[in-house]
């Protein structure tokens, strides 16, 4: 049986079963549940903290696991990224009093305070830069107002909590996050169970990125219709009753199908039609 890590809160909590149940598995009912198995599937699920998903995964306990790429380099666990899922996308940055400092830099003799101690760490010694950290759980914007700090590392995404507590982003972003699935360094990569189960996930990512599109073109038509909608492999193209049409079917990424349906149209294509895609295995 895979046995897999969950966040069982957080931003990673929600998106995470949602992409789970889109992949066919069973989620937890009710938030209290720690751990489930689906049977059908053969995969028992652990809801764990987010933060301690590499520390579980890199001990060979858990098969692999879904958590921030933040948390994971933040752990140093021997745990390794196999899959971005491209949801609970952040930064991570530094922020201050407007006026404090200008970039990295600027952080000589100064306080960072931070729940990412071990990103925040590294990050200054790979600059040389020698300034205290000190560890806080969460609600870090509020450690310059209360004099703990005179600088905050943390995730950043709106800018909302930073705005509201009067602070500033500081240098360029020491990284960029998202969710993504894990497993132990040097863990067997063609395990069948684990290929299965990244398969499904892909699936969900392409039926979540790509919508079907279908059309009907002149014959004449067909060579620049195809250069629009080259699909993934290559286009259907069907004859139609009258002669001298035929209708192409081919995925074409969601974000750009309102304007391929306009060159389509442009070049004569009728009956332009998207459909959603619900599942699929590439
Ligand atoms: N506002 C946000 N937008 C996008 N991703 C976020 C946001 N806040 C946090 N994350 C991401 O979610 C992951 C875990 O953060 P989250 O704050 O949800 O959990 P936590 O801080 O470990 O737990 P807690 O809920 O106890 O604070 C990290 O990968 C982080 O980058
Ligand atoms: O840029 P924004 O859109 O405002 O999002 C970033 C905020 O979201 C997260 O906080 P969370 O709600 O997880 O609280 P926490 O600080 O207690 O972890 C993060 O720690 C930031 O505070
Ligand atoms: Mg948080």
């Amino acid at each position: 049986m895979l046995r897999i890590a969950v966040p069982n809160k957080g931003s990673l909590s929600g998106p995470a079963a949602d992409m789970l149940h889109e992949a066919g598995y069973q989620q937890r009912r009710e938030s209290k549940e720690l751990r489930i198995v689906d049977p059908g599937n053969e995969v028992e699920f652990f809801y764990l903290r987010p933060r301690d998903i590499a520390i579980y995964v890199s001990s060979g306990r858990l098969d692999i696991g879904i958590t921030g790429r933040d948390l994971l380099v933040d752990s140093g666990a021997n745990a390794e990224e196999i899959l971005p899922l491209g949801f609970a996308r952040s930064t991570f940055r530094y922020a201050t009093k407007p006026g404090t400092a200008t970039g990295v830099t600027g952080l000589d003799g100064m306080t960072v305070a931070t729940s990412y101690e071990g990103i925040v760490a590294k990050h200054l010694a790979d600059n040389g830069i020698d300034a205290s950290v000190v560890h806080l759980d969460g609600a870090v914007e509020t450690a310059i107002e209360l004099g703990v700090a005179e600088v905050i590392a943390d995730v950043v995404e709106t800018g909302t909590s930073l705005r509201n507590a009067g602070l500033e982003v500081i240098g360029e972003p020491i990284m960029k996050s998202e969710a993504v699935v894990i497993r132990r360094t040097g863990a067997d990569a063609e395990e069948p169970k684990v290929l299965q189960f990244l398969r499904r996930l892909q699936g969900v990512l392409v039926a979540r990125t790509y919508v079907m599109m279908d059309y009907d073109c002149r014959v004449e038509q067909l060579e620049k219709a195809v250069a629009l909608t080259p699909g993934l492999e290559s286009p259907t193209v069907s004859p139609l009753h009258n002669e001298g049409w035929v209708a192409v079917r081919a995925m074409v990424p969601s974000k750009e199908a309102q304007r391929i349906m306009d060159d389509l149209y442009a070049i004569g294509a009728r009956a332009i039609l998207t459909t959603a895609i619900h599942a699929c295995r590439l």
